[in-house]
């Protein structure tokens, strides 16, 4: 059994809007509407759990209604970890092999990636998509550069990322108090002395955050048609 946990109970505050950032419109369909949807139609994905802001909770069950898939809402918590956790407790039920963890805002994720990130996670107990640094990289502080760094060696981090699920589950287990130290499941589950294996991410597989990145967004979608 393969299952997606859709992390969807972010606040969007660097957005800036009076709405969570997951319900916001790309040609009348809501950013939630429109990831959930891909993990839908994928035939190699078994269930989804979306795990929702609180105060918006009713509106999301609203969006996702009409997916098979979405077996469970859940609220989320704290920190984007909490809410991942919090869905994982609810899979421990169904004990998948394979899940994969996915920001919502993150609606340009394709059907190949997801293929070849659940044939890694099968071959290696986990796959991330991860992506090249193109511009020169550097540390720096109060707006100095104190060091400057291989960018052969730095990636970006995107979603969604998959692992062996009862091994994601004792990294979650193990740094349930630290949770807030993370900002993905990777690091965690390397932090719990697991191997986190790599493929090559898409450049179109944005993170929306911002307004900037929403207009991009738009650009894509028209582009995706
Ligand atoms: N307590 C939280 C915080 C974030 N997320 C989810 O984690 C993903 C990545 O987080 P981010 O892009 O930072 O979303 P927000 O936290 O909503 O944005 P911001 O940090 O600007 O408030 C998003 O899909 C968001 O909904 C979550 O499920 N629970
Ligand atoms: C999980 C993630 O998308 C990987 O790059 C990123 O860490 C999320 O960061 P955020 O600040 O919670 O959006």
């Amino acid at each position: 059994m393969i299952s997606t946990i859709i992390v969807a109970a972010g606040s969007g505050s660097r957005m800036n809007k009076s709405i969570p950032k997951q319900f916001l419109k790309i040609k009348n369909k809501s950013i939630l509407e429109i990831t959930t949807s891909i993990f839908e139609n994928s035939e190699l994905i078994d269930n989804i759990i979306i795990v929702a802001n609180k105060k918006f909770f009713k509106k999301t069950e609203l969006e996702v209604i009409k997916f098979k898939k979405v077996f469970k809402i859940i609220p989320g918590g704290k920190t984007r970890q909490e809410s991942v956790f919090k869905g994982l407790k609810i899979l421990k039920q169904l004990n998948p092999s394979i899940v994969l963890i996915h920001d919502v805002a993150r609606p340009f994720i394709s059907n190949i990636l997801i293929k070849k990130l659940i044939t890694k996670a099968k071959e290696k107990n986990s796959a991330i998509p991860i992506l090249k640094e193109n511009s020169t990289i550097s540390l720096s502080t109060k707006n100095k550069i104190e060091k400057f760094l291989d960018r052969n060696q730095v990636y970006q981090h995107q979603t969604p990322q998959a692992f062996d699920f009862k091994k994601l589950f004792e990294a979650y287990t193990k740094f349930e108090k630290n949770l807030s130290d993370f900002t993905d499941d990777a690091s965690i589950f390397f932090a719990n002395k697991n191997e986190v294996y790599t493929i090559e991410g898409e450049k179109n597989n944005i993170k929306i955050t911002t307004n900037e990145d929403l207009l991009f967004a738009k650009f894509l979608y028209d582009l995706k048609k």
